[in-house]
């Protein structure tokens, strides 16, 4: 039996999953995530996938408990270092282990070189390491694993999967900054984040959406811890909030997002910042966090009565709305509006306001199947369709690793 793993590192946490190999079918064995990763809240938790001897289309899930997680080898871990090694050693002692034919990581960066998924060599490392600038919170701890299972398994592939890739063919005019010719030749340019999701999405759409339903202008709002939205015509990405840096558009759990250039001018000129405390600003003590001075955990800010935590969820909202309206005007119209990862597809009221504010786009939310978070959160007669998908990237990278190796052979 073979088996694909699947390593998703984000800024604090790694996402996890082990999938079978069975023909083009990729059933899922385990699922897990490290969350609070360099901070004083370290968490693991471990999901055992088995299919269902009635259902074969239902899979059933088993969840440790604490006690469950350390007799099978996991708990919490400090880095993310720690938490590979740990899941590697797990991996390794696991009753009816198969053989590993690839480990899948999601590499937030690919800048103009990556365009789709590949094996890693020893010069491709080295030379995604010189993003890591444009994506520090990502980049390096996307890396650091590659690097490490480099070592300690030469002979099983490390294949690196782009969240940019789903956004290389966009027009030009999408993709361009208004900045002399010379810069832009030098690859400054908007690149766009979240393509594993949008790419996910994008996919199980064309089976969620009914019969007649148009597919042809779709928005996606990928409104996780980082959060941003894609303008999807007819599969293709051809505009996206991010852009040479995820710290662009939408406000996120700690990341301003946009801001007057200016203002970054100003910090640095007349409040004696440096370049190092203006990134620390902008990455990591902005957006919710920053403007509620409470959290940058939407669930925090929900159940808050502070109306700092309400001028945040506020803001956020009005944001959200006015990047659709902008995204509606790079597709000529709209057709569908989706709502993913961890606020998307959890937080009834925020969407409840984006959508409230999107009312003149032609959205009439349904606000019972919205409160117990139904797929399709509109009314019959909405002229726009308003969805919510989860999202699964882990899925992305473990097809694209599959292909990858089906052509390798
Ligand atoms: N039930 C919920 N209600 C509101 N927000 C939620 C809920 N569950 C998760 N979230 C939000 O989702 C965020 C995490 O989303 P996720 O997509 O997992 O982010 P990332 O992959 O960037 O770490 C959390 O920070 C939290 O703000
Ligand atoms: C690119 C990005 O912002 O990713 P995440 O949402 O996982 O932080
Ligand atoms: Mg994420």
């Amino acid at each position: 039996m073979q088996e694909i793993l699947v390593l998703n590192s984000g800024s604090s946490s790694v996402k996890f999953a082990l999938y079978r190999v069975d023909d083009d079918a990729l059933p899922l064995a385990y699922s897990g995530h490290f969350s609070g990763l360099a901070t004083s809240q370290c968490a693991v938790s471990l999901t055992r996938w088995t299919q269902d001897t009635n259902n074969d289309a239902l899979p059933t899930a088993y969840h440790y408990d604490a006690q469950a997680l350390a007799s099978q080898g996991l708990r919490p871990a400090m880095t993310h270092e720690d938490a590979v090694l740990m899941l590697m050693s797990w991996f390794d002692q696991r009753e009816e282990k198969g053989t590993l034919a690839a480990i899948g990581h999601r590499v937030v960066h690919g800048g103009q070189t990556y365009h789709e998924a590949v094996r890693l060599t020893a010069d491709d490392v080295a030379v995604l390491e010189r993003f890591s600038s444009l994506a520090p919170l990502h980049q390096p701890h996307g890396l650091a694993p590659i690097k490490l299972l480099m070592k300690q398994m030469p002979d099983v592939p490390q294949i690196a999967c782009f969240d940019t890739a789903f956004h290389a063919h966009q027009p030009q005019q999408a993709r361009q900054f208004a900045l002399p010719r010379e810069l832009t030749a030098k690859g400054l340019i908007r690149y766009g984040f979240h393509g594993l999701s949008y790419d996910y999405i994008q996919r199980t759409l064309s089976s969620v959406l009914p019969d007649g339903a148009s597919r042809a202008r779709v928005i996606v709002a990928h409104l996780g811890n980082g959060a941003s939205m894609c303008a999807i015509r007819d599969g293709i990405s051809v505009a996206s909030t991010m852009g040479f840096t995820a710290l662009e558009g939408l406000p996120m759990g700690t990341r301003s997002g946009a801001l007057d250039p200016g203002l970054v001018l100003h910090l640095i000129s007349h409040e004696e910042m440096s370049v190092e405390d203006v990134s620390t600003l902008l990455y990591k003590r902005s957006g919710l966090l920053g403007v509620s001075g409470i959290s940058s955990d939407m669930r925090e800010l929900l159940a808050s009565d502070a109306p700092e935590a309400q001028e945040a969820i506020e803001l956020y909202c009005y944001r959200a709305a006015r990047e659709i309206a902008s995204l509606a005007g790079a597709l000529g119209g709209l057709d569908q509006l989706v709502f993913t990862a961890g606020i998307g597809e959890h937080a009834a009221p925020v969407r409840a306001r984006i959508v409230a504010q999107c009312e003149w786009l032609g959205m009439q939310l349904d606000p019972q199947a919205n409160g117990h978070h139904a797929e399709c959160i509109s009314l019959p007669d909405s002229r726009v369709g308003v969805w919510v998908i989860p999202t699964d990237e882990e899925r992305v990278i473990a097809s694209d690793c599959l292909a990858l190796l089906k052509e390798a052979d």
